[in-house]
Parts: structure tokens; sequence; C-alpha cells
């Protein structure tokens, strides 16, 4: 078959042939950034500990763990600890043979090209020399030593070490999967979508905070005012602001023309000390104006959604008289901080003429963020309910079952979905939302609030979310979100290789989620159903820390290994350089491969297989 093949095709076989027996490149799973950019950022420099354990295999004996350190962080932030650096020339010497030693190490595994490609073009030469005729007898270290000089004499040896830590911290992880809720909680996610774009290689599964945006910008009023309530709740309004230039004036107006201070509604997380008084009263009446939006925004949808089933999520209209109880379930309840003054018991649903312009202004203010838009737009080329990635199964949050472990069914418009093509079908409306931003209660726009909120979401996963209880109902036992039962069944072995078989893949994969932060404190594993399904969100969220005990799990899956990393909360960026913060983070095995994977075993492997028969047959 192949005789009369012409030399390129058969050049090209041969190289596709080798690049399948390269070991497979490490992989990188962080979820549930909230925000945090720093933390995540730290994550993403460091791959995890990986570039830490490289160095310790490289230099221990030779360096000091202090000496490690300055090593591991002059990779990690290149900015602060080579770019404007006067080094001596016998200083460049030294750290240019010690970045090239690690870029051999970690480069090891790719062919020639990429590596080449990952570089600028005027080193690729002087790379080929350095990483490929390298001779481990140092005969030739007074060639590298030529080579070197010349590049400080040229005045590059900084850019060109800048270029090394960058490119080791792409070669140590090849792959990055974002397992969601990028957005809320945390004041910097428009930091992190921008650090995202940047990323060779990665691919992203929505969760139900990043939902919230999509939705926003897809029209949704409802989420929109949950955009805003959450951002008002941790008192980031930064991200409104400054990051995506929307003028907050006159909310800010209206809020304090109808609302006063209320305890219920001060922003969370923030130091009182930290912010000026009537900045922090301003938080608190806009927040209270935005949450009576949203509630009247939601009781709309309810209304109009049949299918939603959500009548109970309906309290404005169940209050007594003067807002001072509410009786659900024949139960009555007092209810502390009501704000409600602007909420008509005629017609409680209904927004105000000034509410109505408000929430209008806002859509059209954001729908017009050109940065914003740029961001959702991100999110939904590369974001996807779910991945199927080299045999595993990844998702934020939920697959809905019933008590008995079958993938609960729930109805829309006639029809019902279960298992995966229930995924697909709120993939399919949260895509055709977006499509029309310019429509605000379609079906579709309004499943992408189901989406965050609904019994049978695959992002959100309780039975009902408890909102205006958590506000104004002291009594917390109304405040209780039950779980849904997937959460019981994903600790079962055979219920993990079920869902895997309903995405058609088989029982030597793994599940990996985020969403429910993994309570390490009570002794909650992140491993569970002997490994088959692995949960990563450890609390990058500052305001989860001390229910979680971390500061976030991540996982690597390598040609060796697939391990969990647990992270130990992080300060800040400037707090880590000042003290070169840098524990080895603790490693859990989940599995070790009997053998070592290649890349023909991985799903870019028979990528190249297909290649391979489609030049044989050619
Ligand atoms: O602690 P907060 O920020 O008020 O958020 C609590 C709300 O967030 C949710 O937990 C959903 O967010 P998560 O995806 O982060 O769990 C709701 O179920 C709950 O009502
Ligand atoms: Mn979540």
């Amino acid at each position: 078959m192949t005789s009369c093949k012409n030399s390129a095709d058969l050049t090209e076989i041969i190289n596709l042939k080798a690049i399948q027996a390269l070991p497979k490149a490490t992989e990188h799973f962080i979820s549930d950034i909230h925000g945090e950019f720093e933390a995540f950022d730290h994550l993403k420099r460091s791959c995890s500990g990986i570039i830490s354990i490289k160095i310790a295999e490289l230099f221990s004996g030779e360096l000091t763990q202090k000496e490690q350190n300055i090593l591991c962080f002059t990779i990690y932030y290149p900015e602060e600890f080579i770019e404007n650096k006067t080094y001596s020339s016998d200083q460049w010497k030294v750290l240019l043979n010690r970045l090239v030693k690690v870029t051999r190490h970690v480069s090891s595994k790719y062919t020639r090209s990429k590596v080449r490609k990952a570089l600028p073009e005027e080193y690729a030469y002087i790379m080929e020399e350095l990483l490929y005729q390298y001779d481990q007898d140092s005969n030739k270290q007074a060639y590298y030593d030529a080579i070197f000089q010349s590049i400080i004499d040229l005045d590059l040896a900084s850019h060109f070490a800048v270029s090394l830590a960058r490119v080791i911290q792409q070669f140590v992880v090849d792959h990055l999967h974002i397992l969601g809720d990028i957005y809320d909680r945390g004041s910097h996610p428009d930091s992190i979508i921008d650090a995202l774009m940047e990323v060779p290689s990665m691919d992203l599964q929505l969760g139900n905070h990043d939902i919230i945006w999509i939705g926003a910008y897809s029209g949704s009023l409802a989420l929109l005012a949950i955009a805003l309530r959450i951002s008002l709740r941790y008192g980031h309004i930064r991200l409104l602001e400054e990051g995506y230039g929307i003028d907050l004036s006159r909310l800010a107006k209206f809020a304090d023309k109808y609302y006063e201070d209320n305890p219920a509604f001060h922003p969370r997380g923030i130091d009182k000390n930290s912010i000026r008084p009537d900045k922090f009263l301003s938080i608190t009446k806009m927040h209270q104006a935005i949450s009576i939006i949203q509630f009247k925004l939601e009781g709309q949808i309810i209304d109009r959604r049949p299918d939603f089933k959500m009548d109970d999520r309906k309290q404005l209209h169940i209050m007594n008289e003067d807002y001072s109880q509410i009786t659900i379930d024949g139960q009555t309840y007092p209810i502390e901080n009501g704000c409600f003054q602007l909420v008509d018991p005629e017609k409680p649903y209904e927004l105000t003429l000034g509410e109505e312009l408000l929430i209008l202004d806002l859509a059209n203010q954001l729908q017009h963020s050109k940065r914003f838009k740029k961001h959702i737009d991100f999110l939904m080329s590369l974001g996807q309910l779910y991945t199927l990635n080299n045999g595993n199964l990844l998702f934020h949050g939920c697959m809905p079952c019933l008590p008995n472990g079958d993938f609960m069914p729930v109805t829309f418009q006639g029809k019902s979905y279960r298992g995966r093509s229930l995924m697909d079908f709120y993939d399919q409306a949260i895509h055709e939302a977006y499509n029309h931003p310019e429509i605000t209660d379609d079906h579709a726009t309004d499943l992408v609030w189901y989406i965050w909120c609904g019994e049978g979401s695959t992002l959100f996963g309780k039975k009902t979310m408890k909102t205006f209880e958590r506000y104004f109902i002291p009594d917390k036992t109304t405040h209780k979100e039950p779980q849904n039962p997937y959460y019981e069944f994903r600790n079962h072995e055979d219920f993990c290789v079920k869902l895997l078989q309903e995405f058609g893949l088989d029982e030597s994969g793994y599940i990996v989620n985020g969403h429910t932060p993994v309570k390490a404190l009570k002794g909650e594993r992140p491993i569970k159903a002997h490994g088959k399904c692995l949960v990563i969100d450890g609390g990058l969220s500052r305001a989860y820390q001390k229910e979680t005990g971390l500061a976030g799990y991540t996982l690597i899956d390598n040609s060796n290994e697939v391990y969990l990393v647990a992270h130990h909360p992080f300060t800040s960026r400037a707090n880590a350089i000042k003290n070169l913060q840098e524990e080895l983070p603790q490693q859990e095995i989940v599995f070790k491969r009997a053998t070592r994977k290649m890349v023909g075993q991985t799903d870019i492997g028979h990528q190249l297989s297909q290649q391979i028969n489609d030049l044989l047959e050619k």
C-alpha cells in the first residue's frame, strides 16, 4: 500500500508515528476560581508545584532550598525576577545555565518542532544547540559559555531568560482544563479571563456562576440582577465600574432614594475600615434595590414558565400585610431586615417604572461593554457543559438523578430529557440565548436562568435555591438547599461507570467535578468511588476557606500517574514574592499507571492515527 508514496508523505508518516511514541503530555485541572486572580495565576505559573518538583529533581544537592526557591520564583515571575535586572555577566551565565537545564528537562517530551515554535524565532538556532547538542560530560561547557557570552554581549540576556521562563511554564503543563466558576465572590474574574485567553491549549467547562454572566449578556434581566446582586453582596463594584465600564450612578441614586442601611445587605468579607462609610452605605442600598428587582423578575419567569415547576420560589405574595411574617408550608416565620417598600401587594412581581428603567439601562450598558462582550464571546467559544477528554468525563456540577440512581428526566415544552441529552439540550439553549441578546423573555433565555437555580439543572445540583430565605428569615431551617442524590451516588463506582457509559466512555476513565467545596476539615475526601470521581473544588474562594480548611485542590494527569494537589491559602502575589513562599504542595496519588502512557493512547494520538491512515490511503 505504501509503495508509491511521495517522500513528503512518507516523512510525514514517520514524523506522526514518532509523535505517537512520545510520552503523553501533562494535563492540569483547576476549578472554582471565583475571581481569585492572583491565587489562580500562581497555580498556573507554578503548574501546581510541578516546577518546584522538577527543580528539586535537577538541583537537589547542588542548590540550597532557598536557592531552589529563588529559581522557582524566577521562572514563575520573570517580570519581577528577570526583567530590568542589572546582573553581572557571571550572574547572567549562572542563571541562563540553570534555565537551560530546566528547559532541556521539561522539553524532552516534545518534538523539536514544537519546542522551536514555542520560542521567539530568533533563538531557534541557539536553542537547537543548547537543548540538543548537549553533552552530559560537559566537554562543551566552554562552547555553551561562549553562546551565553554572546547573548549577554548583545544585551539579550534578559529577553532570552524571560522567554525560557515562559517556555518552561508552557511545557511543564501542556493542556489546562478549567472546571468552571470563574466569576463571582472574588474581585478579579476579568483578569482571569484575560489570562485564559493567552493559554495555548485548554478547555473550559462552564460553571453555574459563569452562566449568570453569560445569561446577563444574553438578555436575561433576572440573571443580570443576580450578577449585580452577587457583585454588591461581596462589595466588588470594581469589576463593574472599572472592569466593564458600567456607570452605577443611576442605581446608586435610585437606591439612595428608596433604601436605608440594612445589616442583611452589608457587603460580605469586607473590612468596614477599609472602605469609606458613604461607599459602604451606598453598596448596602444598591444591594437591596437590585435584590428586590431580582425577586420580581424571577417571579415573572416562574409565572410564564409553568414547565419549570418553581412556584414555591415566589415569596413576595405570601408575606403578611406589613411584610413582618411569611407562611411557608403552613408554618409562619418572622421576617427580619425586610426592605419591601417598592413591592406593591396588588402586583408584587411588577417592576416600578423606576426599577424597569434602571435594569434596562444596566442591560444596555453591559451588552455594549466591549470588554465584557469579549469575555463572554471567549466563554461561549470555548465553554461547554461537559468535555470528553482522553476517556475522562469533565463537568462542573451535577448529573441530576432520582433517589433510585436513575438519571432524572426533566420536561420542557412537552419533551423530556435526561443524562447526556439533558446536557446537550441545555447547551443548545445557552447558545440560542447568546445568539439573540436582544430577546429578553423567550424560552431559551429563561432556561439559562433555570440552569442557574432549577432542580433539573446540571450545574446547580440542589433542589431549590433559598436566596430570599437567607436574606430575610432568621430561622435557619428554612435555608437548607438539599443536594441532588447525585452527590451520594458519585461515591459509588458502579454509578460512575454507568455515567461514563452514558457518554460513550468505558470504566477506564474517571469523572472530574468542581462546584461543591470539599470540606477537608470535616474529613471529606476529594477522591471518590475508588478514584472514578475526583472533586477538585477545595475553595480557592476565600469566602469558603473557613469551611474547607484549604485553598483548593488541583489535579495533575501525567504520563506516569494521576494525582491531586492540596493547596494552602495564598495571600497575595506581592507577599508570595517577598517571602518566596514556596511550600511544596501536598500530593495525593489517585493512581499510578502500570506502564507509561504515550501520545498514541490519547485523543490526539487517535487523531494522528487517522491522519496516518489518510496518508496511507492517499
Ligand atoms: O454564600 P453565597 O455567596 O451567598 O452563595 C450561596 C449561594 O450560592 C450557591 O451555593 C451556588 O453557588 P456555588 O456554585 O458556589 O455553590 C447557592 O446554592 C447558594 O444559595
Ligand atoms: Mn458552582
